[in-house]
């Protein structure tokens, strides 16, 4: 499958745009949509799921436009939005064949299904309890769970992985893998982390715009031979900082450890590998 954003902008008002002239082509597998807050993924999420109309631009499913014929996309489409809510009289087996019923999933096979679903997210064993009492992770459990519902072939995620611990998002990751073979899978995030164990692709945007986009091998070559290490006299910290891009710093007795982002390497640093977050700090501040 083909999902072409052709030029797409999103104008919400006079001055505010939450996308600009915004184009990218997605295949199978699993796309992270990184940008820090604002920079616009929920706008261009909303805008696939057909839930927002764009201003200007045209997005084409294996050249359907999806804006003309939106049924074509809603039929195959998961979606967790940002502000999932939930029925919190229902329990989860109930949500989730509500769901099913306005999603038109039915059948014998239905409870089979759900079970599964309940299982793949590990809240089987909380499926009777109205989800009103579920924590903060259930709830984004129960969504993920209902996004997965018709089997869907484009999967679009907003902040999926907001709430779980770390074994919930190895869980979480496993459960999409597999559906990353044939299915178009989006997920946003403005932690770096979350979307690094998980994504095959990252798209970085910000200001509404596309700045960067690739495997994370090939992102994180923007800054290969551009990071370093060097330990410093706390007194001399703020003064390098004004002139250096710091990533991380540690302190350590009277000395700090710092981690920064640099064509020249200040005299006494070491050269260290590059990671995806080094390569997203870099980026964001250069387009800032
Ligand atoms: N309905 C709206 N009316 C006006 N401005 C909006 C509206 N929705 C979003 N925006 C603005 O558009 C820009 C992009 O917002 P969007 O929610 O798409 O960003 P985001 O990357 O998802 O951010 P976050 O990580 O905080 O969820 C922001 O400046 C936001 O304030």
């Amino acid at each position: 499958m083909k999902l072409s954003i052709n030029n797409i902008s999103k104008r919400y008002n006079k001055e505010k745009y939450g996308l600009k002239d915004y184009t990218l082509t997605i295949e199978n597998g699993i796309l992270g949509l990184l940008g820090p807050n604002g920079a616009g993924k929920s706008t261009l999420m909303k805008i696939i799921a057909t839930i927002s109309q764009p201003t200007n631009g045209t997005i084409e499913l294996d050249g359907h436009d999806i804006q003309k014929d939106p049924d074509f996309i809603r039929k195959m489409l998961g979606y967790l939005p940002q502000d999932f809510g939930v029925y919190a009289n229902l329990n989860a087996y109930e949500f989730l064949e509500y769901i099913a019923a306005m999603k038109g999933v039915g059948g014998p096979g239905l409870r089979k299904r759900i079970e599964a679903l309940l299982e793949g997210v590990n809240l089987i064993e909380s499926a009777r309890l109205p989800i009103g009492a579920y924590s903060g992770g259930m709830k984004q459990r129960i969504g993920i769970a209902q996004a997965l519902l018709n089997d869907p072939k484009i999967l679009i995620f907003d902040e999926p992985t907001v709430g779980l611990d770390p074994e919930e998002r190895m869980r979480f990751r496993n459960l999409i893998a597999d559906l990353a073979q044939n299915s178009i899978i989006i997920l946003s995030s403005h932690i770096v982390s979350d979307i690094e164990t998980i994504a095959d692709e990252v798209a970085i945007m910000q200001s509404g715009i596309l700045i960067a986009r690739g495997t994370q091998h090939e992102v994180i070559k923007l800054v290969e031979d551009k990071v370093f290490e060097t330990l410093l006299d706390n007194a001399e910290l703020s003064d390098f900082k004004a002139k250096n891009l710091v990533v991380n710093t540690s302190r350590q007795k009277d000395k700090v450890w710092v981690r920064y982002i640099s064509n020249d390497a200040a005299s006494g640093s070491k050269p260290t590998p590059a990671s995806l977050e080094d390569a997203y700090l870099f980026i964001t501040h250069k387009n800032n």
